[in-house]
């Protein structure tokens, strides 16, 4: 728990200018080494539904299941402030089921924030949200639950107009009471301008350099799916071919029977052989009957 990162953490790293490293997360053994790396933000990201469980898209994700990934980052984190994302349809179709399910993941999953799409419509979700303690992170831009409206995963505010409503949502969900922002796949520009104009810290993932932080998919920067690469992703590792030519060696091995060798094999606890004669009339004391411990 030392210097455990908060929401105050991350408002002071862009006051001091400090970029901030948020990454997803999805299972106790990633959250463990990502917070021993030093990530600020752990994100359990309805981005789960494509890399975990295979899906097209976010939209069957659902709140049981971010709870679910919550609880198991939760255990493996220490330091590092834990978001949860509100899947579709958690917080769309009232403003009290919004409330409850945000509670959820924070009362069942182990949150410290929640995580919701959607720009100046959702400033009375917002409110309410926070009002209930529970620090709230927006999301504009490239919104994947909005993926049909979109007509596809498009780059977002590429025209005047529609920069100016991305830049009016950012300010909507700052005066709504968001702690921070994610803005996705939108120009570089006007992620700088939207980040010069918000005192809270914006987040980027395919909007540029100038954002307070940037957040990528663990999956997408280890390299994990050679057939996703869109622009935004960079890949700090192969683990594809890194997993596939261990897993290779392995079958060669276990069909060549050279795993496993010895090393990898128990043998019979050693018995101290029993005294001819002695043996029968004291058989306790000769290795016969009690069970040895402390060996393999
Ligand atoms: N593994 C993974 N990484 C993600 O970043 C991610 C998910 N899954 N699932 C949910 C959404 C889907 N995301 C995506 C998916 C594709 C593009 C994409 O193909 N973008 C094009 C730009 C298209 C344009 O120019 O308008 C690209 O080439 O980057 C972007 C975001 C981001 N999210
Ligand atoms: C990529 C981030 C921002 C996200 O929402 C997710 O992983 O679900
Ligand atoms: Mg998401």
């Amino acid at each position: 728990m030392a210097n455990k990162v908060t929401i105050h953490t991350l408002r002071k790293m862009k006051q001091a200018g400090e970029r901030i490293g948020m990454l997803t997360c999805y299972d106790a053994t990633f959250a463990r080494i990502l917070d021993g790396a030093g990530a600020e933000v752990l994100l359990v990201g309805d981005s789960l539904g494509n890399v975990f469980q295979g899906e097209k898209t976010t939209l069957p994700v659902t709140v049981d299941q971010i709870i679910y990934h919550l609880r198991a980052v939760c255990r493996g984190t220490s330091r590092a402030h834990v978001v949860g994302d509100m899947p579709f349809m958690s917080y769309q179709t009232s403003v009290d089921e919004a409330v409850r399910n945000a509670g959820r993941l924070v009362a069942e999953g182990g949150a410290e924030a929640v995580k919701l799409e959607g720009g100046a419509d959702f400033d009375e979700v917002i409110r309410k949200i926070v009002r209930a303690g529970i620090p709230v992170m927006g999301h504009i831009g490239l919104t994947p639950q909005s993926v049909h409206r979109m007509g596809g995963y498009v780059i977002q505010g590429r025209d005047e107009e529609k920069a100016k409503k991305l830049l009016d949502d950012a300010l909507a969900l700052e005066a709504a009471g968001c702690y921070s922002v994610v803005l996705e796949g939108i120009p570089a520009t006007v992620a700088e301008e939207i980040t010069s104009k918000l005192s809270i810290p914006t987040i980027g993932i395919g909007a540029g350099p100038s954002c307070d932080g940037q957040v990528l998919v663990i999956y997408d920067l280890l390299g994990m799916d050679p057939s996703f690469s869109p622009k935004f992703v960079k890949r700090y590792a192969q683990l594809h071919e890194t997993i596939g030519g261990a897993v290779r060696t392995y079958l060669e091995e276990v069909k060549s029977a050279a795993f496993p060798s010895e090393a990898h094999s128990f043998q019979m606890t050693p018995q101290v052989r029993s005294v001819p004669d002695a043996g029968a009339e004291l058989p306790g004391l000769y290795g016969g009957s009690k069970a040895q411990t402390g060996s393999n």
